[in-house]
């Protein structure tokens, strides 16, 4: 866990944004212009997610949202890294490129191990996982850096997604994981306080922020509702 936690030194894990285009599109913005402010906001870490361009147009998202983080962050000494959803081919040419980005993956995408054999040991990779024999063979890897465990919350933002698992189930299985974890799915600014003191290094949103009218202002709430989190 400590070699895990090491690997994540500088970055303020509390409040991790996944960002979906549509969402940020009805509320009248970019991707890039949401993450800009969401990170001025306070936002720790950003995903980019969207099921429904190629990877070309992905690869000019994402280089939009980097250069977004680079401009909020401008003048400080934050450290925010961008994750890729899955696509782990542009994630390859972006780090060819010298653009100091990471993976998350789940279960059923590219595996942990072809993942590092892609990219090298220098990106961080996040994982979806949610019971004992994932978060087993994840530790095994050796190569995860976190997890993302969910839906704690019922959600609408992801079409396929199970019932939420609530706060006690959620707290077991952070208990299990042995790796650092964030919980994803139905988190907001009134459901936060109850994600207090499970052990998690964060939580991550992807509607209380992407569909807020000040991403700024949202993501400064969901962090004063967070606090330190009750502390790893
Ligand atoms: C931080 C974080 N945790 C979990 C997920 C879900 O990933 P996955 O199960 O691969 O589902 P998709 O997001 O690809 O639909 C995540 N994206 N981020
Ligand atoms: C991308 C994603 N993954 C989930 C999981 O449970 O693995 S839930 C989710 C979407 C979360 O969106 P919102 O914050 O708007 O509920
Ligand atoms: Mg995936």
């Amino acid at each position: 866990m400590s070699a895990a936690l090491d690997r994540l030194a500088g970055i303020d894990t509390r409040l991790y944004l996944v960002t979906d285009s549509a969402q940020c599109a009805e509320a009248g913005r970019t991707v890039a212009e949401t993450v800009r402010s969401a990170v001025a906001g306070g936002v720790g870490i950003v995903q980019v997610r969207d099921k429904d361009i190629d990877d070309t147009e992905f690869l000019v998202l994402t280089r939009e949202v980097v250069a977004a983080v680079a401009e909020a962050v401008a003048g400080t000494d934050r450290r925010v890294p961008v994750f890729l959803n899955d696509r782990v081919a542009v994630a390859g040419r972006l780090r060819e490129e010298g653009t100091d980005v990471h993976i998350h993956v789940g279960q059923s995408d590219t595996p942990v191990a072809e993942v590092r054999a892609l990219l090298g040991d220098a990106p961080l990779v996040g994982l979806s996982a949610a019971e004992d024999a994932e978060f087993a063979a994840a530790r095994a890897t050796g190569a995860v850096d976190l997890v993302g465990i969910g839906p704690v919350f019922d959600t609408t933002t992801k079409a396929d997604a199970p019932a939420g698992i609530g706060p006690d189930r959620l707290g077991e299985l952070v208990s299990q994981a042995g790796l650092p974890a964030v919980a994803i799915g139905g988190i907001d600014a009134t459901r936060v306080p109850d994600l207090r003191g499970l052990g998690l290094i964060g939580v991550c949103v992807v509607s209380a922020i992407c569909r807020a009218a000040d991403p700024e202002l949202a993501a400064a709430e969901l962090l004063a509702a967070y606090g330190d989190g009750g502390a790893v």
